[in-house]
């Protein structure tokens, strides 16, 4: 059809066809030009953070480098040496100082970012936290030893973004309620840690900070959403870390970073001042817990955690101190295992680590027991899925406005954005063909 025949057929009553067709254009390009500057203000406060990240490691890379130079003779390769439990033992008879730890961490940390892009920030309050500790008479279970927080747990003076544009320009008044205890117990919180974007992701990459490398390979994920920390310890640049976990979390990184890392159970410990894109999860319940480079280090910190200054901060938190009479026991234990849960492949290297830890619990004189994981598919699809999605992922969806979806999480993302209807139509074509993937279209569009 000619432009002249279509002006005929149009109804002139509209008004003139020339300014309809200029107004749809020039609506249309103010709606690409609009699109374009909300994007061009995205980066602009992706890139601010990125900036005041640089400018953080910078003052770091000042500060570790005035240290060295006053103190030449600080022995930093023995310092980075020692396992946790060594450096506990040579603070608390005054052989090593909390300076000479710290300052050996800061540089060692920055020589792993340079490599992996692990931290998102330094906490500046390390050195105050420091001179604290120098004035306190009681000396904490975890008196003077540098620690590592992931980036989403709270540090006051600081933003805690879970690789999330939303949560930018938000600097925090006051320290998580974990963050306070461990400064309680001596700790000094010195530097923060990289993130996938919404925490929801075994990859560690976000468009603020970037893509987090395995210290060991760096073709390879360091796993996540813990990554960061991951990479940071296996990369020696700190001894222990906070991360967390509501579905492999702090167990992913640990074990592709060749570290041990604990998922205490839900609301032992507390929460009170974490970001997360996810509100609820009342019935699938994340846990904050520790990574390290052994497990002596993990009790160390548990025991620490487990202290009444936790439970007077959140009174929601059980008090339930750490059972030093059951960890120290030899009693022999009952120990349930399983190779396959029936739902997930385990590769054949995890079939062999499994059978070798059955082995060497066996041989210490424990019993272990084989058992299949009841109704995993309801496990994991009702339970799992649906209750960390109660609502559909509509609260998560809905921290992307203002946001530009990282690459890793793009799938991923699609799925969670499509309308419930979508989900509930495609979950209903696809069952015969597909019904894992039914089921968890199924189980995406929450309760109610
Ligand atoms: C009980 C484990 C079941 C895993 C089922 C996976 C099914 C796949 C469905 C969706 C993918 C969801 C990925 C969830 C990744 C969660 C990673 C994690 O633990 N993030 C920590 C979030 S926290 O709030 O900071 O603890």
């Amino acid at each position: 059809m000619t432009q002249e025949r279509l002006w005929q057929v149009l109804d002139p009553s509209w008004g003139d066809p020339r300014t309809l067709s200029a107004l749809l254009c020039s609506s249309v390009a103010a709606v690409v030009l609009l699109k374009w500057l909300e994007r061009r203000q995205i980066q602009q406060k992706m890139k601010e953070a990125r900036r005041a990240r640089d400018l953080a490691l910078e003052g770091m890379e000042k500060a570790a480098g005035r240290f060295k130079q006053e103190n030449p003779g600080t022995q930093t390769e023995q310092i980075l040496s020692l396992t946790m439990m060594e450096l506990v033992e040579k603070l608390k008879d005054g052989s090593l100082s909390p300076e000479s730890i710290l300052y050996t961490y800061m540089g060692k940390a920055l020589e792993v970012t340079r490599e992996v892009n692990c931290l998102t920030d330094f906490i500046h309050g390390c050195e105050d936290q420091l001179q604290k500790l120098k004035n306190q008479k009681e000396k904490g279970l975890l008196y003077g030893i540098p620690i590592s927080i992931k980036e989403h747990i709270d540090c006051k003076g600081h933003i805690s973004s879970g690789g999330m544009v939303k949560f930018l320009g938000q600097v925090k008044e006051e320290d998580s309620v974990i963050v306070q205890v461990l400064k309680y117990q001596g700790a000094i919180p010195f530097v923060r840690t990289n993130v996938p974007q919404t925490m929801i992701n075994y990859d560690c990459s976000n468009l603020i900070f970037g893509q987090t490398l395995n210290p060991l390979n760096h073709q390879k994920t360091p796993g996540g959403s813990s990554g960061g920390e991951g990479a940071l310890i296996a990369g020696g640049g700190s001894i222990l870390g906070i991360g967390s976990d509501v579905a492999g979390s702090i167990r992913l990184p640990s074990s592709f970073c060749g570290l041990c890392g604990l998922k205490p159970t839900g609301n032992r410990i507390s929460k009170l001042g974490v970001v997360s894109p996810i509100v609820g999860m009342e019935s699938v319940v994340p846990a904050l817990g520790p990574m390290a480079r052994d497990v002596d280090s993990l009790a160390l910190c548990m025991k620490a955690l487990l202290c009444e200054e936790m439970f007077r901060l959140d009174p929601t938190v059980p008090p339930v101190p750490f059972n030093e009479e059951v960890y120290t026991s030899s009693k022999p234990l009952r120990i349930g295992y399983y190779e396959g849960d029936g739902y997930f492949q385990p590769s054949p290297s995890m079939k062999r680590a499994i059978q070798e830890t059955r082995k060497l619990l066996q041989d210490a004189g424990h019993t272990l027991v084989p058992f299949v994981p009841p109704k995993i598919d309801y496990m994991v699809d009702e339970l799992f899925t649906r209750g960390i999605f109660s609502d559909g992922a509509v609260h998560l969806v809905d921290c992307f406005k203002g946001d530009i979806v990282d690459p890793t999480l793009k799938s991923q993302f699609n799925t969670y954005r499509l309308p419930a209807l979508v989900k509930r139509v495609l979950a209903i074509v696809l069952k015969p063909i597909y019904p894992r993937i039914a089921r968890h279209l199924s189980a995406l569009c929450g309760v109610g």
